[in-house]
Order: structure tokens, then C-alpha cells, then sequence
């Protein structure tokens, strides 16, 4: 069932270019520009990627970023961020902004909610004023923010849940998505995904899948995942989920996660990620780097003049040394956190670029042996 506002315009695109097994490489046209995937989203849930001036994600190579619904919709308010000319403009951010829905973080804020079939109640988490989201409401919120790609509204369930849970929460999501789609203005160039929900059951997914499409959307996200079943239910659930995806749209997995996340799920099929760990990492002295993670708070660097990185493509890339990040996080300086947030996120995009580059020339399997062998050998 297709509705007549999204049959004139120009819809956002997802065209492929190379693929390596089950891996692909494409690009995702929009209104704001166009973006090579796979893709890692930097996290601006309220306007910001914290820490960075939108100079320095763009140095990074990043392409889209994310903003969060149920953030902004209590500060600075959707009708603000209207006022100020939509996102794009308040953040000086002129590329793509995906913007999720806000069921999510209600829930994960474990803020105080009532949840019933028309949507959700809940007290903000900043000063317990009450609030309602809806398909509808969350919809016309993403459209007031300008949002390039504007998610479908959900409920993810949290997990372990039984089937009969996961059953009863999936079909009401998918009702929730049949919808959003209903109150999405269509715009050239813009688009909405639809969320597959289901938990790790081949069944409950299969049939999420056949909704969505049936509505028909944009691009399509795998929700329900990254919230605690671990790495390999996640990967598992991807095996049979993916392939029953179109072949020709965006697949985005919310909330992923490690550098060795976003490989095996990249090698599944997946074309966009987002996650708070390269950025939270950055506030907490975790610096990722090619041999894996490190904590520049521990004694042992506090002379170590090594970079963090061989690399110079960003302004900070190899210029500092481990002694320095160490001194800045042991003094509490806010340098220390805006350096290594720079850092990870140039880290995570360097990553998908090499991702990228080893599907176009059909050697995923050859760099996905080198990288892990990496990780697992720890700082040198
Ligand atoms: C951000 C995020 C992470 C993980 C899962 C989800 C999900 O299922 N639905 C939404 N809307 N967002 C999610």
C-alpha cells in the first residue's frame, strides 16, 4: 500500500556500486547530499556532537549525523529548533541528519511512562514535565527539525522477552509504523525508514519485514538489537534478517557498536550504523586505536610519547602524544575529551573507509582477518 503524498516526490535513493559476499557499497542520495556507505552516523542527540565543532566531524570524513527526537522535543522544543530554520541551520551541519523517533529513549531513559496503542506518556528526564509521543506527534516533531531521514515511531522491547512479548510489541510497532508513514510529508530528497522489530525470532521478523514493505519506505533500520543479547544473537539474528530485506534500499542497525561490530555486520548486509561508544568513549579516556581499545587514564602512558594513531588526516590525527591525552583526562582538562572524541570518531570513519574500499575490490575476507588479528593483539 503506497499513499498518494509519497508517489510524487522524488524520493532519497540507496544506488549500489560493489558488493563482496553479502556486503555492499553503495551510495545514499538525499536532499543534503549524498553519502558512501557502509556509513557510521556520529551521535548529536541534542544538536551536538558533544565535544566537536561540526568542522571537526566533518574533518573526520563523517557524512550523516544523528539527532534524537525525544531530546529536542524537551529542550530546545521542535517549535524552537522550527524558529531557528530546522537543524541544518541551528548546527551549521549543511549534510544529512537522521533523526530517531523517541520511543527508544523513553524507554531507555527509564523515564516514568504509560505506554497504551495510541503512543506513550512520560515525564522528561530534566525537570519531570509531561509529555506525550505518538506515531503522529513524533512524525510531525522530525518534520519540524528538518530531518533528511526521519524514523519510523516504535516501541523496542527490552530484551530477554518471551516470543508472545516480542510478538505483541512488534505488531503493535508495526501498526505504530503504518502510521508515521501516513503522517510523513513526502519531500524531494527526504526520506522516513520503517524499524524491523521482532527480538532474535526468525518468525516475528519475517512477518515485521512483510509490513514494512508493504507500507513501503525509504530504507529500512534493524531495530530490537544492541540492547543486551550480545554480539553473537546479534549477528545471528542478522544471518536470516538481512537477506529478506530489499535489495535496493538502505539497511541501517540502530545502535551498533564496536569497531568489530560494525564488521560483522557490515559482512551481513548492513549499510549504516550509529553508536555513542566512539564519542562516549572519547569523555572517558577509552581511545580506540588499530590494536584495539586502551585506557589513557592508566599510569602506563603517563610517559609514553607515542600518537595514538600513524595517520594524519585530521587535524589532530598523530599530533599528540598518549603522555599528553594522559595529562589532560589526570587534570579533568576539557581538551582531553574533545581530542579523543576527534580521535575515535576519525578512528570509526578510517574503519568504514577501509571497509568500503576492501568491498570494491572484492578483498572483505583478506582485510576482516587483518583487522581482527589487530584488535586482538592489544596496545603495542
Ligand atoms: C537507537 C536505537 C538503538 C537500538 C534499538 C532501537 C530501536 O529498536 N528503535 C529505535 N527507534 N532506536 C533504537
Amino acid at each position: 500500500m503506497s499513499n498518494h503524498k509519497t508517489d510524487h516526490a522524488i524520493k532519497m535513493t540507496w544506488v549500489p556500486e560493489a558488493s563482496c559476499g553479502m556486503a555492499r557499497a553503495g551510495h545514499l542520495h538525499t536532499r543534503h547530499g549524498t553519502v558512501p556507505t557502509p556509513t557510521f552516523m556520529p551521535v548529536g542527540t541534542v544538536g551536538t556532537v558533544k565535544g566537536m565543532t561540526m568542522d571537526a566531524v566533518r574533518s573526520t570524513g563523517a557524512g550523516i549525523v544523528l539527532g534524537n527526537t525525544y531530546h529536542l522535543m524537551l529542550r530546545p522544543t521542535a517549535d524552537r529548533v522550527q524558529k531557528l530554520g530546522g537543524l541544518h541551520r541551528m548546527m551549521d551541519w549543511p549534510g544529512p541528519i537522521l533523526t530517531d523517533s523517541g520511543g527508544f529513549q523513553v524507554m531507555s531513559l527509564g523515564a516514568l511512562r504509560k505506554l497504551d496503542e495510541d503512543g506513550v506518556t512520560f515525564r522528561s528526564h530534566i525537570d519531570g514535565s509531561k509529555h506525550r509521543l505518538t506515531p503522529e506527534i513524533s512524525t510531525d516533531i522530525q518534520f519540524k527539525l528538518d530531518a533528511t531521514i526521519t524514523m519510523a515511531f516504535d516501541e523496542c522491547p527490552a530484551l530477554p522477552a518471551t516470543p508472545e512479548v516480542l510478538r505483541k510489541s512488534m505488531e503493535m510497532s508495526m501498526r505504530w509504523a503504518a502510521r508515521s508513514r501516513e503522517a510523513f510529508v513526502a519531500r524531494e530528497g527526504y526520506g522516513q525508514f520503517g524499524i524491523v522489530q521482532g527480538g532474535t525470532e526468525r518468525d516475528l521478523r519475517e512477518y515485521s519485514i512483510k509490513a514494512l514493505t508493504e507500507i513501503g519506505f525509504e530504507g529500512y533500520a534493524i531495530g530490537g538489537l544492541a540492547v543486551g543479547e550480545g554480539q553473537e544473537l546479534m549477528f545471528s539474528t542478522l544471518d536470516f534478517t538481512t537477506p529478506m530485506l530489499p535489495q535496493d534500499k538502505a539497511r541501517y542497525l540502530m545502535g551498533v557498536g564496536t569497531p568489530d561490530d560494525l564488521l560483522g555486520a557490515v559482512m551481513r548486509g548492513v549499510d549504516m550504523f550509529d553508536c555513542v561508544m566512539p564519542s562516549r568513549a572519547g569523555r572517558t579516556a577509552r581511545a580506540y586505536t588499530e590494536r584495539g581499545p586502551i585506557n589513557l587514564r592508566n599510569a602506563r602512558f603517563a610517559e609514553d610519547t607515542r600518537t595514538l594513531t600513524p595517520h594524519d588526516d585530521t587535524p589532530v590525527a598523530g599530533r599528540y602524544s598518549r603522555a599528553y591525552l594522559h595529562h589532560l583526562f589526570r587534570a579533568n582538562e576539557m581538551l582531553g575529551p574533545m581530542l579523543l572524541t576527534w580521535h575515535n570518531l576519525a578512528y570509526y570513519q578510517r574503519l568504514m573507509r577501509q571497509i568500503r574500499a576492501a568491498i570494491v575490490d572484492g578483498t572483505l575476507d583478506v582485510l576482516a582477518v587483518k583487522l581482527r588479528e589487530d584488535w586482538a593483539k592489544g596496545d603495542w
